[in-house]
């Protein structure tokens, strides 16, 4: 789990010796005095990073010249339903050789071909100590996490992955000072919380184990900023619709299954009653958000923001699916006899204010209800399009070679 470093243990009493301005929190001390941090000790610059800005990205040529280069960054948890595209999105941006994928599952044949993967498990520190010093990382991505109803079946791992695993990276990130972004959730929110239009700051109550380790995340993030001057970003991702990955054992879940459920057999039974509202976001807008707020040159005023960009319930969900396929049905669970994770979505906000992250990085979304539907049900009617053909080939193989 954690590990005290003697290089963390000097940081932390060199720290207590600091004396802290009365006007300004470490954090800022950090990004604004760059002079005075250009006349500090190394021992002074590791230790007390809040006041010193990290360095610009370089690296040294063979005949000893610099260059700036682009960061390198480690993404945790990259195999999930979010990582391989974020991925994909850096290594465009910055180069293949730039972005260190890693997870504790074997990468398919094609991912392994598209850049550095690692095997990389979160609740090892000196193991990814050593893949941030051997591959120079300057910003983590931390993925790795189990998710709503996972968690709930399994809480022992879920403290361990999400709080423990989390705690690790943003020790990773004081000790080396890497800007870190780790995503929070609607599931940080409770019941307590206004449901309709929930800002970022509200009550937050919640009572899920998801949603304890992400609130308790955000404000460990956030006192490792004040406190030692960590660049810590978040932000409170609604569920994430994708046609080409699976989505990995949430709440939101449903409004995935429902698009291969409705193009493979026409019938869907969902598992949430069909008035639950609850925010979403087609995964494209999730990694353009993510980039945006994770490549924004300066630290942002606040660490965690609302990202959000449409709402719906199962009901309005399949309305919309039914204008391209009629027949298309869905069935609701037994109000009598609720499935889990139905508790779990009224627990969450059904629409997010997210006035701040459009302000603050210019966040957008390109992906309203009708083509996100549309888009999902192009992909996936394709993909068994793609499947059907594939089948016949290999059946047409067979016959052959039977003959
Ligand atoms: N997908 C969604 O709708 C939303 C996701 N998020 C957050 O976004 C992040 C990514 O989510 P997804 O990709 O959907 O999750 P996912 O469940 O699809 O993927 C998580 C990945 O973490 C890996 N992992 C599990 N234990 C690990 C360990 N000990 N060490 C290293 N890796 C480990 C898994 O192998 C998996 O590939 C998570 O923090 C999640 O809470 C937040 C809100 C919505
Ligand atoms: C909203 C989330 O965090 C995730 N999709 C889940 O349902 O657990």
């Amino acid at each position: 789990m954690l590990r005290s470093t003697t290089t963390s243990l000097l940081a932390s009493a060199k720290m207590l010796r600091q004396p802290l301005a009365s006007t300004t929190t470490p954090f800022q001390a950090r990004f604004r005095n760059a002079a005075a941090a250009a006349s500090t000790s190394r021992l002074f610059s590791i230790s007390a990073s809040a006041s010193s800005p990290p360095p610009p990205p370089q690296h040294y040529n063979n005949n000893g010249s610099t260059k700036t280069r682009h960061p390198r960054v480690l993404v945790t948890g990259s195999l999930g339903q979010l990582g391989s595209g974020l991925v994909k999105e850096l290594r465009s941006m910055y180069g293949a050789e730039n972005v260190v994928a890693s997870d504790i599952r074997k990468a398919p044949e094609e991912f392994m071909a598209n850049g550095p993967f690692v095997y990389a498990d979160v609740m090892n520190y000196s193991a990814l100590e050593r893949i941030v010093v051997d591959w120079r990382i300057d910003w983590i991505v931390h993925y790795s996490a189990l998710l709503s109803a996972v968690a709930e079946k399994n809480m022992a791992m879920a403290l361990s992955v999400n709080m423990a695993g989390f705690q690790n990276m943003l020790e990773l990130a004081k000790v080396h000072r890497l800007r870190i972004y780790s995503p929070s959730t609607i599931g940080a929110f409770g019941p307590s919380t206004p449901k309709d239009n929930t800002p970022d700051l509200t009550i937050m109550r919640p009572n899920t184990i998801y949603g304890i380790t992400k609130l308790h995340n955000e404000l460990m993030g956030e006192y490792y900023r004040e406190k030692f001057g960590v660049d810590f970003r978040s932000a409170r991702y609604p569920g994430i619709l994708s046609a080409d990955t699976p989505p990995g054992g949430g709440t939101t879940d449903y409004a995935v299954d429902i698009f291969h459920h409705a193009v493979r057999h026409g019938h869907y039974d969902c598992f949430l009653s069909k008035d639950t509202r609850l925010p979403m976001m087609y995964l494209s807008d999730c990694i353009k958000g993510t980039v945006e707020h994770l490549t924004y040159p300066t630290p942002l005023p606040q660490s965690v923001y609302n990202l959000a960009a449409v709402s719906f319930t199962p009901e309005e969900l399949t309305k919309e699916i039914q204008k391209y396929l009629p027949h298309f049905t869905i069935s609701y669970p037994d109000e009598a006899r609720p499935d889990f994770r139905q508790a779990i979505a009224d627990s969450w906000p059904a629409t997010l204010d997210d006035s701040m992250a459009r302000k603050d990085f210019g966040w957008k979304e390109e992906f309203g209800m009708e083509n996100m539907v549309k888009l999902m049900l192009d992909k996936i009617q394709a993909q068994v399009a793609a499947e059907k053909k594939n089948a016949t080939a290999a059946e047409a193989k067979n016959a052959s070679m039977a003959a």
